[in-house]
């Protein structure tokens, strides 16, 4: 059987980062690599085994955590070892001063891996740690004796981090908005088709059994339309929406699949409670009163009612028998219900 994609149902936010922690996972072997021999010449053993055990360690990563479903662990995994490898360079008395330069890039790789908070949280650590070995070893002297030096590292240290934390924040604010767009319908503010497929996945996933599903379709609505003008139509797709989440329960997902065609999933309900739901909607609809203008829209709707006791069942095979139930209704007069 085919396994689906580790990021599949993900943000895309979670693909990006596996590319990125590959990335990085070879760039660290790479460059571990070269400090493994460099930290050899310069006969510091103790960091040199650190150096070859990391990048052992990345080089094992690398494979892994291209198909993993446990991405953030992974990414955690990595700083935590990264970061100790560089703290122990850090507070090594032989390493030179320029150690410290790893510093700076820190916050950026843990705000792109982890994102804005737990990122901001690790790199905060991180820093205090490092500037704490840094006044260890060097004393405030260095510090004092050269003031523009301090400045620059400090300067550029703190816009690393203000800049990666105000991106991250802005990406992850961008990504939600995008998400909630591409699962709503715009003109009723329903689930569109995209979120229906998800929630049933989640329902049929929790073993939510029995799960109904119910067929809309407003009749004859192309009359309104004809008659009182496309504004006016969209507002009884509004009032429609409305009526759908004023009638079912929070655990129900009412949505618009398009034109004036709605489905409601109700989990955990039989076939009963959902036909006793779907003849509610009915009598529902047809006692709506919407105005417009100084007529008074007479509307109705016919809908198909399906029902699964079968773990593991699918959407489109439900929404097919809907769709054939519905389509009953409309042939048996319409503002029906058929299940
Ligand atoms: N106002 C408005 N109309 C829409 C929208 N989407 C689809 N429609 C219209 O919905 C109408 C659907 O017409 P039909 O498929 O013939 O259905 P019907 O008139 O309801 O007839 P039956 O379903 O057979 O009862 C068409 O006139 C579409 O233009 C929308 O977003 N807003």
């Amino acid at each position: 059987m085919n396994r689906a994609s580790p990021d599949q149902g993900m943000p895309l936010s979670h693909q990006h980062r596996r590319q990125l922690l590959r990335l990085l996972l070879a760039f660290t072997a790479f460059f571990g690599a070269i400090f493994v021999v460099v930290n050899f010449f310069a006969e510091r053993y103790w960091l040199m085994t650190i150096e070859a055990a990391l990048v052992l360690l990345v080089l094992l990563m690398l494979p892994i955590v291209q198909g993993t479903y446990h991405l953030r662990r992974w990414c955690l995994f990595y700083l935590v070892s990264l970061y100790a490898a560089t703290i122990y360079a850090l507070a090594s008395p032989t390493t030179s001063i320029t150690v410290f330069s790893w510093v700076m890039v820190m916050p950026i790789t843990a705000h792109l891996l982890l994102g804005r908070r737990w990122g901001g949280l690790f790199s905060a650590f991180y820093l205090a740690v490092a500037g704490g070995l840094f006044l260890w070893r060097f004393g405030t002297a260095l510090v004092v004796s050269s003031p523009g030096a301090t400045a620059n590292v400090l300067a550029v240290t703190a816009w690393g981090y203000m800049f990666s934390h105000f991106y991250e924040a802005r990406r992850e604010s961008a990504e939600r908005e995008l998400s909630q767009q591409a699962l709503t319908d715009p003109l009723t503010g329903l689930p569109n088709r995209a979120q229906l497929e998800q929630a049933f996945q989640r329902a049929a996933g929790e073993g939510a059994l029995p799960l109904s599903l119910l067929m809309l379709d407003l009749d004859y609505f192309k009359r309104i339309n004809d008659a009182h003008g496309h504004a006016t139509g969209d507002a009884v797709l509004r009032r429609i929406a409305e009526t759908l989440r004023e009638q079912t329960r929070q655990q129900d997902v009412a949505c618009r699949l398009g034109g004036e065609e709605f489905c409601v999933l109700l989990p955990r309900t039989d076939v009963s409670q959902a036909r006793h739901l779907a003849e509610r909607l009915r009598a529902v609809i047809e006692a709506l009163r919407c105005h417009h203008n100084d007529a008074v829209l007479a509307l109705t709707a016919s809908i198909g009612v399906a029902c699964t006791t079968t773990p593991g069942e699918q959407l489109d095979p439900m929404l097919h028998i809907a769709d054939k139930k519905l389509y009953e209704a409309k042939f048996g007069g319409r503002n029906r219900v058929v299940y």
